[in-house]
């Protein structure tokens, strides 16, 4: 089994932040996504075996580096949030690694992320890993709150310590069609990030059209999102295909346009290593292999570790494991 593809760094030297672009309008008015064409191309998706079967325990190991291992409810404790820490830094426990031979290679989660609340337990139950912590600010899920409240949760998530920041997006802005106010609002948004990486959550399920996804895509990119994220997780309908696609091929546009190379995060609902396989199968496809890497992908994801784990060890004995071997929080 080649493992060459778990070889990867959250941190690549030679990746050039978004530094922001100005609001380009004559660009968003020239958007336009082709709903059905969109849907035949993610049917097309594992439809083919994108992924050889010797290939897959290594690419469900790359997919646990992809992964911001993630609890949002509203019964988050400290305790739970250091549970989920403790699963961060042993993702994978020591007999699979060892059957896996990778016992010495680093297969740690991209970040962890929680409410700003718990931003100082999660730093400190992290420490010495490397492992970021990402809070989801301004008034997460909603966004509806003053702007002034929603920049002062950002600094507060920054000095307690968070490298990456989730912010939501109004998603009023995008049906009113007000590009400004929603390109002002990203930029102060990103402004008050300094250091930490911004990763825009759209509220896609929330936005009525694919265009306007693929609008409000670009014009967070352009008030200079590190990331574009699908969903909170707390819409009706969160990450599918679809929608991946028409932010994916923003994303190469954007590229392509302006050389800078911004991440993307589907989040909500990806549960299942069959899923993380699709959406690994569809960066690769359309950006190539080099976006699947920790500082340009991740998955938002609640339990998909869990189900990963238990994968690896059916591609390994044959047999799935009890539930309580593999306890998340
Ligand atoms: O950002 C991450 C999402 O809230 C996680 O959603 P999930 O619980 O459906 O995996």
């Amino acid at each position: 089994m080649s493992l060459k593809i778990v070889d990867n760094t959250t941190q690549d030297p030679a990746h050039r932040r978004n530094p922001g672009f100005p609001l380009d309008r004559d660009w968003v008015s020239r958007v336009r996504m082709n709903r059905s064409a969109l849907e035949r191309r993610a049917g097309s998706i594992g439809a083919r075996r994108t992924v050889k079967k010797d290939y897959q325990l290594a690419w469900l190991l790359k997919a646990i580096t992809l992964i911001d291992l993630t609890t949002l409810n509203a019964d988050d404790t400290d305790g739970r949030v250091e549970r989920l820490c403790a699963k961060a830094r042993t993702p994978l426990r020591a007999e699979i690694r060892d059957k896996l031979g990778v016992a010495d290679k680093r297969i740690l989660p991209g970040a962890v992320c929680v409410y700003h609340t718990f931003v100082h337990t999660a730093v400190k139950a992290l420490e010495g890993t490397g492992i970021p912590v990402a809070a989801v600010s301004t008034a997460f899920p909603h966004g509806l709150a003053p702007v002034e409240t929603k920049l002062a949760e950002i600094e507060a998530s920054v000095k307690d310590g968070a490298q990456e920041i989730d912010i939501v997006i109004e998603r009023g802005m995008v049906l009113r069609g007000d590009w400004q106010a929603l390109y002002d609002q990203v930029k102060s948004f990103r402004k008050a990030c300094g250091d930490a990486h911004i990763k825009t959550i759209l509220g896609t399920g929330e936005l009525a059209t694919q265009t306007n996804i693929a609008k409000a895509s670009l014009v967070c990119m352009m008030a200079g999102a590190d990331f574009i994220k699908t969903s909170t997780g707390k819409e009706k309908v969160n990450a599918n295909l679809v929608t991946s696609l028409t932010m994916i091929r923003m994303i190469r546009w954007f590229a392509e346009e302006t050389g800078i190379e911004i991440g993307y995060k589907p989040a909500g609902g990806i549960a299942t290593a069959g899923d993380a396989l699709k959406y690994m199968a569809l960066m690769k496809e359309e950006l190539g292999n080099h976006w699947l890497q920790p500082h340009l992908f991740r998955f938002g994801a609640s339990s998909l570790l869990t189900d990963i784990e238990r994968q690896l060890e059916h591609g390994l004995t044959g047999h799935y494991a009890a539930d309580y071997r593999q306890p998340m929080v």
